[in-house]
């Protein structure tokens, strides 16, 4: 067996940064960056007033000071005199400031009669102005690679950047396994059971940025399984679950071999997910997940997230882990590397004591996993242990 270090390297060299394509902005949140793109303007792309009130020529104003009031300037309207000391000109928010103005008063600190304004008494001390280029000048950067979120749609729409350069997603077929299988929605016999990790899985990679395929399940049948297999052609990423074991009816090797898989690993010391295979059919990288609920949703967590990120041309490297003092006490470690359910809380973790990877309902209660090293010694309350965020 190898290390879940060992087998995670493997992993990522199955994937490459995949193309780059163009999608329209309204498309763009979620997907990967993937080459810098540069302002060709400057926003705001002229002084502009920050409030509404009146524009003047002099920052050095007190109570009592008149003005005489020559035009107005609103957002996307100019005003296009100068104004003078002794002039003001009713500016809104959002609006060019008009040529010679230093200050917009606003228009709370000012007494209107006809076309005269008086300073009132406490006047705000802001100038109130934003000046040209003050959020993002020509040139500036948002630089590759980046996941786009909201704000960065925003910042592109600022930008006027309407077709975004980002990664190709990398589409994953998933093949659940089993003969005991039926599809969520389905009548199942009193000897079958719910596909329960494919669902989990495509909605796990749908959310790292890949497009999700899941495929017919196939039975425990060369046959079937064959058939399943050949409908992932062309996909980037093969993911089987289960029949990975070595009872007689686990075949997926075997019948992966038949389609030219070349393996990479087979079994890896972690648990859960001790049956965990990797290689490549031709072009297509292969994952093959144990079938456990729980060993095949940590694996996707633990290699197949980072090998999504490659693909998208992220940072390619293993789930960031903090450390956390435990609340509840641990025992000993038996020689594979644990992944525990877990819950974090008030700046401290406790796994649950139910670690079967059987049980999902463990696993939808858990917000972490306690990472621990093959033959750690039981531990205390307030001992610190490495933590994976789900
Ligand atoms: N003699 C041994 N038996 C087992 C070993 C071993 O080393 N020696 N390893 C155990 C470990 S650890 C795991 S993990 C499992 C993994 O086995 P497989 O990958 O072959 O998985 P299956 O046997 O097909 O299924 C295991 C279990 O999970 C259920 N399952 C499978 N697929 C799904 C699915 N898509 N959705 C929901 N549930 C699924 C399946 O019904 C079984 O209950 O092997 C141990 N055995
Ligand atoms: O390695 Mo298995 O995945 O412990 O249940």
């Amino acid at each position: 067996m190898i290390t879940v270090a060992e087998a995670l390297a493997a992993v990522l060299e199955l994937g490459a940064p995949l193309e780059q394509e163009f999608v329209p902005l309204g498309e763009a949140d979620g997907r990967v960056l993937a080459s810098d793109v540069a302002a060709t303007r400057n926003q705001p792309p002229f002084s502009a007033s920050a409030m509404d009130g009146y524009a003047v020529a002099s920052t050095d104003v007190s109570e009592g000071d008149r003005f005489k009031v020559i035009g107005e300037a609103a957002a996307g309207h100019r005003f296009t005199g100068a104004v003078s000391v002794g002039e003001a000109v009713r500016i809104f928010t959002g609006a060019p400031l008009p040529e010679g103005a230093t200050r917009v008063i606003i228009q709370e600190d000012v007494l209107r009669q006809g076309s005269t304004i008086t300073l009132r008494g406490n006047l705000d001390e802001g100038l109130h102005i934003r000046p040209a280029g003050g959020d993002f000048a020509v040139g500036d950067i948002i630089a590759a690679p980046r996941r786009l979120g909201p704000s960065d749609v925003a910042l592109l729409a600022s930008m006027n950047i309407a077709q975004v350069p980002v990664r190709r997603q990398p589409v994953v077929a998933i093949v659940a396994t089993g003969d005991e299988l039926v599809q969520a929605g389905e009548v199942p016999r009193d000897d079958q059971i719910i596909a329960s990790n494919s669902l989990g899985l495509a909605a796990m990679f749908r959310r790292a940025g890949a497009i999700s395929r899941v495929l017919p399940i196939a039975k425990d049948t060369p046959t079937s399984l064959k058939m399943a297999l050949s409908l992932a052609e062309g996909a980037d990423l093969l993911v089987t679950i289960g029949g990975a074991s070595v009872g007689d009816h686990d075949i997926v090797a075997d019948v992966a071999e038949t389609l030219g898989l070349e393996r990479q690993f087979y079994k890896v010391a972690m648990r859960p997910g001790k049956p965990l295979m990797a290689g490549r059919i031709g072009k297509m990288a292969m994952i093959g997940l144990p079938g456990n609920p729980v060993s095949s949703m940590v694996c996707g967590e633990i290699f197949v997230r980072p090998l999504l990120d490659r693909f998208l041309g992220l940072p390619a490297s293993a789930r960031r882990r903090t450390s956390m003092p435990l609340s509840k006490p641990l025992p000993a470690n038996a020689g594979r590397e644990h992944y525990m359910r877990a819950v974090g809380a008030n700046g401290a973790v406790a796994a649950f004591d139910r670690q079967d990877s059987a049980l999902l309902t463990v696993l939808s209660q858990a917000n972490a996993l306690i990472v621990r090293p093959p033959n750690d010694p039981a531990r205390n309350v307030g001992d610190m242990v490495e933590v994976i965020t789900l």
